[in-house]
């Protein structure tokens, strides 16, 4: 049994879901009986790790404080920037656990066996992502249409959340890399541009980010297969 130091949790939820096109950002869309972001929430908080979740909202959204879930005590909402980076550095001013993980909001369908074995490989210096190897022949496009080259599949990685790194060496380097006008996509991002090398986790396939309107299909028959295996 795993004795597992207690670290915070960072949801960025303060997205409009522009490729979903739906006419709620995509994370109070329901799914499974609850919306997005709560099942997301619940997830993290069902392992022993995660004592406390900092969720960054959009400064104009009035879904979150009508969910049953924002008035559990271990929750607290600050409000997210222009980019999701912003977002997450926002609530990285209010983390004081020597870790932080990271998670979309986007993302429902985490398994517990992901989130162990990512908050165990995190437990270094480097930091660590969940990943999952890419499956299909890879090509770069020229721009106009076209395929230009294949992309050799080794070592690539679709990079997952949760990510987790120490954070201090996180809140430098999000910091810094911002100041510097880097585009930040994921907080390993802004680690590598600092110079660290976080481990890869690879994780499953099914922990995917809703996207775009097919996705949410998808994630809800992910979710009940996650479910019918929990009971
Ligand atoms: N300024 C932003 C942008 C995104 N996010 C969050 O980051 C996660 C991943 O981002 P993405 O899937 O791109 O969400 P959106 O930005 O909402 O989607 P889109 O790019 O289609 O608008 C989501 O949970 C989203 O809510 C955030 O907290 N702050
Ligand atoms: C963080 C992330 O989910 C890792 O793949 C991804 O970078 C988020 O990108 P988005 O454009 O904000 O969806």
């Amino acid at each position: 049994m795993n004795a597992w130091t207690p670290l915070t949790a960072i949801v960025p939820a303060a997205g409009v879901g522009k490729r979903m096109a739906a006419d709620i950002p995509k994370q109070y869309l329901p799914l499974a009986g609850r919306t997005v972001l709560e099942h997301t929430l619940s997830r993290l908080l069902e392992h022993p790790a995660i004592t406390r979740i900092v969720v960054a909202t959009g400064e104009q959204d009035e879904w979150f404080p009508t969910l049953a879930i924002a008035r559990d005590t271990r929750i607290e909402r600050v409000i997210g920037g222009r980019e999701r980076a912003d977002s997450v550095l926002n609530a990285l001013a209010r983390v004081d656990t020597g870790r932080v993980l990271v998670h979309d909001a986007a993302r429902p369908c985490l398994h517990r066996c992901d989130l162990d074995a990512l908050l165990t490989a995190a437990d270094q210096p480097q930091g660590a992502i969940l990943a999952c190897r890419v499956r299909d022949t890879m090509k770069r496009g020229d721009g106009r249409g076209a395929i230009m080259e294949s992309v050799s599949r080794d070592e690539l990685w679709h990079a997952l959340t949760p990510q987790c790194f120490a954070t201090g060496p996180l809140r430098r380097a999000l910091s810094a890399a911002l100041r510097q006008g880097l585009a930040i996509t994921d907080e390993a991002s802004a680690m590598e541009w600092a110079g660290f090398h976080p481990r890869l986790v690879e994780g499953r396939g099914d922990n995917i980010k809703i996207t775009r309107p097919e996705d949410l299909a998808l994630a809800a028959f992910f979710l009940q297969q996650m479910i019918e295996s929990e009971t």
